[in-house]
């Protein structure tokens, strides 16, 4: 198997990234992307990362039932005049804000969302993407006020940060609830279901060990599926891509239009929207772009030893 370590500035600062780093892998059958966050040290929290970089690898992917995937823009926790420029560039008809940012207030949202909505006209549709950081009362006193400022919400996702508080939140408002963390870091995803905590699951191919085992997932959950990205290369979103293709059914557009907020990208044709869909294909590596975006020699080592600790973790 060879290894290639990657490093690629982001466009916007996101969840506190400003360089995005990672792996691909290679074998005889194809490549796959290990990019587990680095703020992410556990052996057995990186390891389904690697298991969807291997399953990716291995060209093992379910048989699509679509050609195409629609997507969501994503507009990060930026001012109203840069979150308008990127809707309107993005092309897409679905838009997913970044709010509760910490240093920012509910104000700074509100201006946000309208700037999208003016953005993308009635038709269009804003979600809101939370990441957990309200407590109870203020996702029951921001929840309505995002939903009028934005001229509707379609959902809001993970409000707050565990999913007893989700399921309690989910009673008090009129606004659909998406779960992510609750399912990608939780030991068990399933006890979103058991709880009533969401509308919507968002599923998250490396976190969760691959196409095949979010397939299974979005089986059991009973819940409309999401497919989100962990703010991948193309390699990683061609992952997300063969999941969204191979769900019977995806109601809702995906978190899938990230490769934009990287400055760069590892392939030949990277992954972007076109009329707001992705294509379903398999992209090609550029490997003078892979040999251009290499990482230095400290952090390929750094890699290496993430990559022993899961090997170790295994054994
Ligand atoms: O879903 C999207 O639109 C983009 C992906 C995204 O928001 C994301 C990217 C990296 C890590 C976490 C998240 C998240 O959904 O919380
Ligand atoms: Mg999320």
């Amino acid at each position: 198997m060879e290894t290639h370590v990657w490093s690629i500035p982001m466009g916007t600062r996101f969840r506190g990234i400003t360089v995005r780093e990672g792996m691909l892998i290679r074998t005889d059958s194809g490549w796959g992307e290990w990019s587990p966050f680095l703020d992410y040290t556990e052996p057995a929290v990186v390891e389904p990362w690697l298991r969807a970089a291997e399953e990716a690898a291995a060209g093992d992917w379910p048989t699509p039932v679509r050609t195409t995937v629609p997507v969501n823009v994503t507009v990060p926790a930026v001012g109203p005049e840069q979150a308008h420029t990127i809707v309107t560039r993005g092309g897409c008809r679905t838009a997913k804000v970044k709010v509760g940012e910490p240093g920012q207030t509910l104000a700074d949202d509100l201006a946000r969302v309208e700037a999208v909505r003016d953005a993308l006209g009635p038709s269009g549709r804003v979600r809101v993407d939370v990441n957990g950081l309200w407590d109870i009362d203020t996702a029951v006193a921001s929840i309505p006020a995002l939903d009028r400022a934005s001229g509707g919400l379609e959902y809001v996702e993970q409000p707050v940060a565990s999913v007893e508080d989700l399921a309690l939140v989910r009673r008090r408002v009129d606004v659909p609830i998406a779960a992510d963390e609750s399912i990608r870091r939780a030991a068990d995803p399933y006890r979103v279901r058991d709880l009533e905590a969401a509308d919507i699951a968002v599923l998250k191919v490396q976190p969760l060990g691959g196409v095949r085992a979010c397939l299974r997932i979005a089986e059991e959950i009973g819940l409309p599926v999401v497919v989100s990205s962990a703010l991948e290369t193309s390699v990683g979103i061609a992952a997300g891509v063969a999941l969204a293709a191979a769900l019977p059914d995806l109601p809702y557009a995906c978190g899938l239009a990230t490769v934009q907020l990287l400055t760069d990208d590892v392939v030949a044709e990277p992954l972007l929207p076109v009329d707001g869909q992705l294509p379903v294909v398999t992209p090609t590596i550029d490997t003078a772009k892979l040999a251009a975006l290499a990482a230095g020699d400290a952090r390929r080592s750094s890699w290496a030893e993430r990559l022993a600790a899961v090997r170790e973790f295994r054994s």
